[in-house]
């Protein structure tokens, strides 16, 4: 929330992709967990504007701008904020359908279709398969390979108008030394492929 809405008093007209497993739309009425990590689309948008915690949030992110890629497991409440609010999204079934490039240009043709708004990219390491970032808090089977999560990093390099980036949800205290090491090593490459690292 903090990242975004920095985002958004830089860049008023900025749209936002949002790589997960989870759509974090609910709001503190259609929650299940109780979790706020499940609710922050949900005040960013503006959708929810009762906990007093968050009435600092002052620009509200319309849900055109907003897209989301990889999702596998959103709750029926999400579902029906995704569904009444027009919010796009690419869910694993997509991925699989059309391939992870036709993914990006679409997602990028709804939110950003003359490609000149800037971008923030919020990549939660969940939205990888938990074979590629086993280190972090709600891991979903059937997530994105190791290079579907990179190459829509560097497809957002690749337009140029990328102004921000969020690695979210490494979390170095959930499992063994190895498969920390390779989650905050998947997390790093993420950051250095969405600034520019390609492969040649
Ligand atoms: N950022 C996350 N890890 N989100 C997981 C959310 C899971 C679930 N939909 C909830 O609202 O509790």
């Amino acid at each position: 929330m903090g990242t975004i809405s920095g985002t958004l008093a830089h860049y008023p007209d900025a749209c936002v992709v949002w790589v997960d497993a989870h759509a974090d739309i609910n709001t503190p009425q259609t929650t299940d967990s109780g979790n706020i990590h499940g609710m922050p689309v949900s005040f960013l948008l503006g959708l929810d504007k009762s906990l007093s915690e968050y009435q600092w949030i002052n620009r509200y992110l319309p849900a055109n701008r907003l897209v989301y890629i990889g999702l596998r497991d959103v709750d029926s409440g999400e579902k029906k904020i995704l569904r009444e609010n027009g919010i796009k999204a690419f869910s694993m079934h997509e991925v699989d359908k059309f391939g992870i490039g036709k993914v990006v240009e679409m997602a990028l043709d709804h939110v950003n279709p003359k490609r000149d708004l800037p971008i923030h990219l919020s990549f939660d390491v969940d939205g990888l398969d938990p074979s590629v970032a086993p280190s972090t808090g709600t891991p979903v089977r059937g997530g994105l390979t190791f290079r579907e999560g990179h190459y829509i990093c560097e497809a957002i390099n690749e337009t140029g108008l990328l102004v921000a980036l969020d690695i979210m949800e490494v979390n170095p205290s959930l499992a063994d030394a190895a498969a920390v090491a390779q989650t905050v090593a998947v997390g790093n490459s993420l950051a250095r492929a969405a600034l520019g690292e390609s492969l040649l």
